[in-house]
């Protein structure tokens, strides 16, 4: 898939010099009930231009909700959304969003070129044809009826389909559900290549390798609500620990109890211990052992920051509350 090479309209446009820009998503006191469940509490979010931002969480941890809430899909139980300064509905009228949501769907029996051209038409300025066919990876696919995609081309369509206005904001989610590793790559690298030209651009997943690689911001969803917002770094810094990794055929006795090991993992032979203090766990294992092979010690990943900070709020049969 080719980088972003094009984008009709100015993100920022509309603003004077030198004035606060208005955010490009703001949402004040988000709360979304469905009869009992209440999927989004009290949520604040403020998204300025030009950021790219994953919104990070586990299975019903209320992401689709914000994001279905923020493009006014439905009518919040209390809280207010504005997108590029206007109400959801006027944003989207004026051509300022591209959303791809979760199960978006496509009109059957049609051509992919004859959607693509249906929706480019809405616009008075949308994205040239060619460049936008290559910058979603379906120029191969325009005359392939729709009913043929795979999951992972269908998606690629949806998210011609939102970019086809050259939207300033872009809303998505879990853009990447349906494609294979290869497709989640060339994904990446046409939002760095939409963020580089100062789009904004939001998307919900699960894929903590993804919000690493692409988010210059991840917040972390929980039980409705926000429990961590920061760089991937910062996130990751918020669990001071480093992994212990080393081969260990032998049994694990004593591992646990090492100086500093605050939780044990890896599968086959293969040993993880987490530690608040490398250096201790690496002497006394030393003391202990006579070989460690495959030794590699490593700061904390997404993923361990990721369940160090929803384990707080999960249940006993492993839900979150
Ligand atoms: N239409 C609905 N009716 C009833 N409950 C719903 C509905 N949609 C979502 N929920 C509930 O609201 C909560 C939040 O769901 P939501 O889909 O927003 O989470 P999510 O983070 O997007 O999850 P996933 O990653 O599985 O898509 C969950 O408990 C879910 O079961």
């Amino acid at each position: 898939m080719d980088d972003v090479s094009h984008s009709r309209r100015d993100p920022g446009e509309g603003h004077a010099r030198g004035m606060p820009e208005t955010p490009a998503l703001a949402i004040e006191g988000l709360t979304v009930r469905y009869g009992q469940t209440l999927a989004v509490d009290a949520l604040d979010l403020r998204i300025d231009r030009g950021e790219t931002v994953a919104l990070l969480g586990s299975n019903g941890a209320g992401k689709s909700s914000v994001v279905n809430a923020a493009l006014g899909l439905f009518r919040p139980a209390a809280g207010t959304v504005r997108l590029l300064g206007r109400e959801p509905a006027a944003a989207l009228q004026a051509g300022g969003v591209g959303a791809m949501l979760q199960h978006g769907g496509l009109p059957s029996e049609a051509r992919v070129g004859e959607v693509l051209a249906l929706v480019r038409r809405r616009y008075a300025d949308p994205w040239p044809l060619a460049d936008l066919a290559a910058t979603a990876g379906i120029a191969g696919l325009l005359d392939r009826g729709v009913d043929a995609l795979s999951g992972g081309q269908r998606q690629r369509v949806l998210l011609a389909l939102a970019l086809a206005g050259a939207p300033p904001l872009l809303l998505l989610d879990e853009p990447t559900s349906a494609m294979d590793v290869k497709g989640r790559q060339a994904f990446w690298t046409t939002m760095r290549g939409l963020a580089d030209r100062g789009h904004t651009v939001v998307f919900a997943t699960h894929h903590l390798d993804e919000a690493d690689a692409v988010a210059d911001r991840v917040v972390v969803v929980a039980g409705g609500r926000v429990l961590a917002d920061g760089t991937a770094a910062k996130i990751k810094s918020r669990i001071a620990g480093r992994t212990v990794r080393f081969r260990c055929p032998g049994p694990r006795d004593g591992l646990a109890a090492m100086p500093g090991v605050t939780g044990i993992g890896g599968e086959g032979d293969l040993v993880e211990l987490n530690t608040t203090d490398a250096e201790a766990t690496l002497r006394a294992l030393l003391a202990s052992r006579t070989g460690l092979p495959d030794l590699e010690v490593r700061g904390a990943s997404l993923e361990q920051a990721f369940l160090h900070l929803t384990s707080d709020l999960t249940t006993a049969n492993g839900a979150l509350r």
